[in-house]
């Protein structure tokens, strides 16, 4: 099986040096082949957001590297990395733009990563395609291609991130609690559409969520971290037998001490 991602002893230290430095990686070994559907929880401060942030080159390792698909991308920066990544963030704000329609915004995620922007304006067959892929996403919105993307709802604004994060197949899929800020039923449908775009095309994706249920159902493997590593790396038919007390035991096991996360607890 081809590996997707490699991470070898990545490590990453906020602030060195000051009374605010905070170990926020410690050497994190982690490997992907294609199409594992990873979900990711642990306990607030455990390090989940930095592992993202620095596969996605946000800020430079201290040591280690990062390989994609066979690639070293340890010294790329973040829009180099880009054009292999997609990302959806918690926040339905952050993906995309509030005052450019649906297809423009679908247009320029087409486009990311090519030198030319949308100077040559949508193509024909751009029109055919785009109304087809929103149909999917079974919310309506392929009636409203020339809609600005500001006056959507935030979970309507999710479910177009997310079919634009994954519209030209990237190597690897990054939710950040990418549901977080939704109501329950929302939540639910964009979690569903995630299900179904990652598992149609066998995206390999790593999803951060703060809740174990849906940690546990969704996804081919499950990795809990805590204070900057992976303490747990679970798959298959081991990971689908998991009950929340069984994560919450395991936790406490290997931590020792009292799994704490607040958004956890309010939901
Ligand atoms: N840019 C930054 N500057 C300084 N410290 C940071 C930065 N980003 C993260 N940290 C610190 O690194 C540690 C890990 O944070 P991170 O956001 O990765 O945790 P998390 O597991 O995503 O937690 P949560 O579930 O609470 O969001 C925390 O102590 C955090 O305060």
């Amino acid at each position: 099986m081809t590996t997707m991602l490699k991470l070898s002893h990545v490590t990453k230290t906020f602030n060195k040096g000051t009374v605010t430095e905070k170990r926020a990686l410690t050497g994190v070994n982690l490997e992907l082949v294609e199409g594992d559907f990873v979900t990711v929880i642990g306990g607030n401060g455990a390090g989940k957001s930095t592992l993202l942030n620095m596969i996605a080159g946000v800020y430079p390792l201290d040591a280690g590297t990062i390989e994609l698909d066979g690639t070293d991308v340890s010294h790329m920066t973040e829009p180099q990395r880009a054009k292999f990544l997609g990302r959806v963030f918690q926040d339905p704000m952050r993906g995309t733009a509030a005052d450019m329609q649906i297809a423009e915004n679908l247009a320029l995620a087409k486009r990311r990563g090519q030198k030319r922007g949308l100077a040559w304006g949508i193509s024909a067959e751009e029109k055919e395609e785009y109304p087809k892929l929103l149909a999917t996403l079974g919310l309506g919105l392929e009636t409203r291609m020339s809609a600005k993307v500001g006056l959507l709802s935030g979970g309507q604004r999710q479910a177009l991130t997310l079919l634009m994060a994954t519209l030209t197949n990237p190597k690897l899929l990054l939710l950040d609690e990418h549901t977080a800020a939704l109501d329950p039923k929302t939540a639910k449908k964009v979690l569903d559409l995630t299900e179904q775009i990652v598992t149609e095309r066998g995206l390999t994706t790593l999803m951060i969520t703060h809740n174990m249920n849906d940690a546990i159902r969704l996804g081919n493997r499950l990795i809990m971290m805590h204070e900057g590593n992976v303490i747990y790396d679970v798959r298959g038919e081991e990971k689908k037998s998991l009950t929340v007390p069984d994560l919450l035991q395991k936790f406490e096991e290997v931590s020792g001490g009292e799994f704490a996360n607040d958004r956890m607890l309010l939901s």
